[in-house]
């Protein structure tokens, strides 16, 4: 079932409300065009608005998922209800590989389902849980914001360059690496901000430009072989960036493109910044090779929506995230606080 509505709240964007007995996601596929809301009653649909990237981003991904698991719990049959609810997290793991928020979200998850002694008791707590995991996203993106700006220590506006959506539709609201140019914003230190379109699925240009015009923040959107240029002519300071996944040595997993600016920013002297939640981080994996990293069907490259772009059946290197090194990255910010230059030393002293 689909429906329309209004994404904008007394809190900003959002594109996620739930609602006890269902789920709504704003349906990002169809931005900046359509406002769609589509509903969704059971986990095999929130799994699938996963996978088909109706919500997508790492936390709201993870988010998402947690809801899918209370609406798992709401719908079982009653009689091996347990098993149901199992069969709900499995297939919400299997919808994306990357971000690691899904599996930090369905673990929490798993974690209340375990303790609960009836369905009725699952019901309640798993919808409770997830409500938790939304707000405290919320809170963890309102409190990088501020250790980002104290890490600028900015005196006067200054542009900043960013990569892909890291919004309030990445999120739970408010956002992580965009949170910090909203917060620079409000603070009347943004001078300009840049947008990478981000091909091939154009997070940039269809949700972050919209996202940021939306709440009346000017943007400047560029394609992403821009970039070097605009940071070698345009007095840019930061290149701010979210994350799918960071590892235990500080490298950072995040959408395709991400590395390549990196490696821009260190030549032109612009520092680089990763804001992510604590929920992003993964110190189980010692290092981004470990980390899968998703590739989509070639189509996304070939055509967009149904235009083709390439000749017809020509074979694409489709991969939608990249690892960039820790070296090559100034800061990452978290809602625990800052590791600079990360490294080992570094991640272990702030996550353990
Ligand atoms: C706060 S969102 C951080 C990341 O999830 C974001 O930068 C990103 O790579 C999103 O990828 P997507 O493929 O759109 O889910």
């Amino acid at each position: 079932m689909a429906k329309q509505g209004t994404s904008s709240t007394a809190m900003g964007t959002v594109a996620i409300r739930w609602h006890g007995s269902r789920l709504e996601l704003l349906d990002q596929r169809l931005l900046p065009g359509e406002e769609h809301w589509m509903t969704l009653e059971g986990a095999s649909g929130v799994a699938q608005s996963i996978r088909d990237m109706v919500v997508r981003g790492a936390p709201a991904i993870g988010i998402s998922a947690a809801y899918g698991v209370a609406l798992a719990a709401r719908h079982a049959g009653g009689g091996d209800w347990k098993a149901e609810i199992k069969q709900a997290i499995r297939e919400l793991a299997a919808s994306r590989p990357t971000a690691v928020n899904l599996f930090w979200a369905l673990q929490r998850m798993e974690r209340v389902f375990h303790a609960c002694h009836s369905l009725d008791e699952a019901v309640k707590r798993l919808a409770s849980e997830a409500e938790t995991i939304h707000r405290e996203d919320v809170e963890a993106n309102v409190a990088m914001a501020d250790h980002a700006l104290d890490l600028m220590n900015l005196e006067k506006p200054v542009s900043v360059l960013t990569h892909c959506n890291t919004g309030a539709l990445a999120t739970g609201g408010y956002g992580t690496a965009l949170g910090v140019i909203r917060r620079m914003h409000e603070k009347k230190l943004l001078k300009e901000v840049f947008a990478d379109e981000t091909r091939p699925w154009l997070q940039g240009s269809r949700l972050t430009a919209w996202e940021l015009a939306r709440d009346q923040i000017p943007v400047t959107l560029n394609a992403d072989g821009a970039a070097a240029s605009i940071l070698a002519r345009k007095d840019v300071r930061w290149v701010i960036v979210g994350a799918d996944r960071i590892t235990a040595n500080g490298d950072v997993v995040n959408k395709i493109g991400t590395y390549s600016l990196a490696v821009l920013a260190r030549h032109h002297r612009v520092r680089f910044m990763v804001v992510a939640p604590s929920s992003t981080v993964d110190m189980s994996l010692a290092s981004g090779a470990e980390v899968p990293l998703e590739e989509r069907d070639g189509l996304e490259v070939r055509e967009i929506r149904g235009i083709p772009l390439a000749p017809e059946g020509v074979n694409v290197f489709n991969p939608v995230f990249d690892v960039t090194p820790a070296s090559m990255i100034d800061a990452i910010v978290t809602e625990k606080g800052v590791v600079h230059s990360p490294n080992i030393t570094g991640m272990k002293a702030l996550f353990g």
